[in-house]
């Protein structure tokens, strides 16, 4: 059914109908649809050029849409004035360039530009960056310049946060920091939109994932069910005399049942999995992780 048809506008924090939007030698968004629910993680994924910055920077009133309907916490964003910019948080891919001020400086500055800031010292603490509190920006590590980024962008209290590939560059413990950053926001009822190449980070955060691939929405799901995820065949695979053994079934259960009698017992290197987000996100771009394995139900040697 066309939701269009109600006429009314949905508590969505972003509403996103027929999206379109043309470069000169390029229609880089082509019909997208996307609502985001207020107080939800989305993350939207795709790869290189698939078009989301585009899309975020439409959302954010950086980029003009040719075609469509857009609402951003019930504005739309071409249309936006000061106090709608102030409600939200914008992580973009570019840093801003204040090289000269130190990080307690650049924060309080920018806390000054919002009706109701949070805390700076609170923010720089969450965001990792309390002993560099007296540095100078330009003296920042590229993680670290990330980390200063992200508390920028959440220095105003948003409701609505824009996180475009926050965590590049990242090492694995501020990416975990990070992580923890964003659940609490998330639990504190921010609503998030997140663009990530990190299917890892996507699985963590999200709460509903979108796939874009060539301007156009392919999918959207929990990360759980994406694809038809969480239905998908199984795979059993285990170490047996011959080497390694894999064997697809709808049944694992009682795959693993008959391996545990004809082993009498423990199975060497049992393993029972079901295809990774990245798998399914590969399949939805069109870019198979691997080469087509027999599809039989009997066991066939892998490598
Ligand atoms: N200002 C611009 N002028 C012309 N073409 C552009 C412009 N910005 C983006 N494009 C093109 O539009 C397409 C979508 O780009 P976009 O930056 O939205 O992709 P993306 O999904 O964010 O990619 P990435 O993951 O690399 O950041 C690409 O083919 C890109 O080359």
């Amino acid at each position: 059914m066309d939701e269009r048809l109600d006429g009314m506008t949905t508590d969505e924090a972003v509403r996103v109908r027929g999206l379109v939007k043309r470069y000169p030698d390029k229609v880089a968004v082509n019909g997208v649809d996307l609502d985001i629910h207020r107080g939800e993680v989305f993350a939207l994924l795709g790869p290189n050029g698939a078009g989301k910055t585009t899309t975020v920077e439409i959302l954010e009133g950086y980029r003009r849409a040719d075609l469509g309907e857009v609402t951003v916490l019930g504005v739309d964003p071409a249309r936006g004035d000061r106090h709608w910019r102030a409600r939200l948080g914008i992580v973009s891919q570019t840093s801003r360039d204040e090289a000269e001020l130190s990080v307690a400086e650049l924060v309080n500055h920018f806390a000054g530009y919002y009706p109701a800031p949070r805390d700076p010292d609170e923010v720089i603490a969450a965001v990792g960056l309390d002993e560099k509190r007296r540095t100078r920006t330009r003296k920042l590590s590229g993680g670290q310049r990330r980390r200063l980024d992200v508390a920028l962008g959440v220095i105003g209290n948003p409701e609505l946060l824009f996180l475009d590939e926050p965590t590049t560059g990242f090492d694995p413990e501020a990416r975990r920091q990070f992580w923890a950053l964003i659940e609490n926001l998330r639990t504190e009822g921010t609503t998030i939109l997140l663009t990530t190449h990190y299917l890892d980070e996507a699985e963590h955060l999200a709460d509903r994932v979108g796939v874009i691939a060539d301007g156009q929405m392919v999918e959207v799901g929990t990360p759980e069910t994406l694809g038809g995820r969480g239905a998908r065949t199984a795979r059993v695979s285990w170490l047996s005399p011959d080497g390694m053994r894999e064997v697809r079934t709808d049944e694992p259960t009682a795959e693993v049942a008959r391996l545990m009698a004809q082993y009498g017992g423990e199975v060497p290197e049992l393993e029972v999995r079901r295809p990774s987000l990245e798998d399914i996100y590969l399949e939805l771009i069109g870019r198979p992780a691997v080469a087509a394995e027999p599809t039989s139900l009997t066991a066939g040697a892998v490598r």
